[in-house]
């Protein structure tokens, strides 16, 4: 039997600092989120991080929480039951990180019976900390575990034109008549700039600067860079909107390595001294919304945009549920079968 499996992030299973401790330790032990040597990685998470960011965290969940859970977690449940409605394979859930865990759904996938299963991280991007990671522990677990399990891989969708066009759809709906006079900013999940440097398979490509991302290469296929500005590019001529009028930055740095610029609390912050009166902000690298748009996009950097002089602050909502997007997800798993 046919049947899908949609992987998104994970949150922790709930607000409370030791929930939050024991995600954060799954999550940033990943060897592709935090890609050091283990001995450094652990002596880092174990001995540095997790001593002070769990509180901190934990915090910033409980401004976000909804009373049936995380909203990432709840929201996925939410769309594959909403896409179950647009297509007769079954649609299965996990999480990379938290529950349902990916080992628990393929267990519970092979006792329904399952055999053959398309793979579909829910990430627009490529990255070693999104769909590799979800790629390489789903490989690991079907060896182990199921190794009569047939698995394809869903791609990263980031120019798909009926991605492109939801995206457009959903800034249109959400600005109506301002969508001209409004300052856009595409704010991406960042990455340390060495993680681009690791996925370009020639080894020679990406250089981070002006050109390498806008030169054709084998390299995009799996440049997070590359890809989230073409996003921005295809959904920025698919709106006809003047150069001037947006711009794109990266959000969520953690630590002190180069990680990918410009970083979005800093451009917020300038743009709110530069009084810009009408500001959205859109984070594409997100399919559903979660902690890093609802606190700190939506409170955080509202907040320092306002605070520095800058004048209406506009949030666009991730896809998260809407039918739409549902249907679309439907589509591509109707074109698998
Ligand atoms: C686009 C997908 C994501 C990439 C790539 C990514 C890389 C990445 N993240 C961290 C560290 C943290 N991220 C955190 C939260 C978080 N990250 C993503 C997505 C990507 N991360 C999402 C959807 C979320 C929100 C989860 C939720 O429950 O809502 C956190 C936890 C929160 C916090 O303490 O700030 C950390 C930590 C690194 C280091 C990294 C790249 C290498
Ligand atoms: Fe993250």
């Amino acid at each position: 039997m046919k049947a899908v499996l949609m992987v998104n992030l994970g949150s922790p299973d709930s607000t409370k600092t030791k929930d939050v401790k024991k995600y954060l330790a799954e999550f940033l032990m990943d060897e592709r989120v935090i890609d050091i040597p283990y001995v450094s990685r652990f002596l880092l998470v174990k001995g540095i991080i997790l001593n002070t960011r769990p509180k901190k965290s934990a915090a910033a969940y409980q401004k976000i929480w909804w009373k049936e859970g995380s909203p990432l977690v709840v929201i996925s449940h939410q769309l594959r039951d909403k896409v179950s409605t647009y297509t007769k394979t079954p649609v299965y859930l996990a999480m990379r990180y938290g529950n349902p865990s990916i080992h628990s759904v393929l267990k519970k996938m092979n006792t329904d019976g399952v055999t053959e299963i398309l793979l579909m991280p829910m990430y627009p991007h490529y990255a070693m900390a999104s769909t590799e990671t979800v790629e390489v522990l789903v490989d690991e677990l079907q060896k182990k575990h199921f190794p009569h399990f047939k698995i394809e891989k869903f791609k990263p969708f980031y120019n798909n034109p009926a991605y492109i066009q939801l995206l457009a759809d959903k800034v249109k709906s959400t600005l109506n008549s301002e969508l001209q006079d409004t300052k856009i900013v595409f704010s991406y999940h960042g990455l340390p700039e060495r993680q681009i440097y690791k996925t370009d398979p020639t080894k020679s490509h990406c250089k981070i600067d002006g050109s390498c991302c806008t030169t054709p290469s084998i390299a995009h296929k799996t440049c997070y860079r590359h890809q989230c500005f073409e996003t921005t590019r295809l959904v920025a001529e698919n709106l006809q909107l003047k150069t001037e009028n947006y711009t794109i930055s990266f959000q969520s740095r953690l630590g002190r390595t180069p990680w990918l610029l410009p970083a979005t609390d800093q451009l917020i912050e300038e743009l709110g001294n530069e009084k810009i009166e009408k500001l959205a902000v859109i984070s594409p690298a997100f399919v559903s919304d979660c902690l890093e748009t609802l606190e700190e996009i939506n409170m955080e950097a509202r907040q320092e945009f306002t605070a520095a002089g800058g004048g209406k602050f506009t949030y666009i909502p991730c896809l998260n549920v809407q039918p739409a997007w549902a249907e679309l997800i439907g589509k591509w798993i109707n074109n698998w079968n």
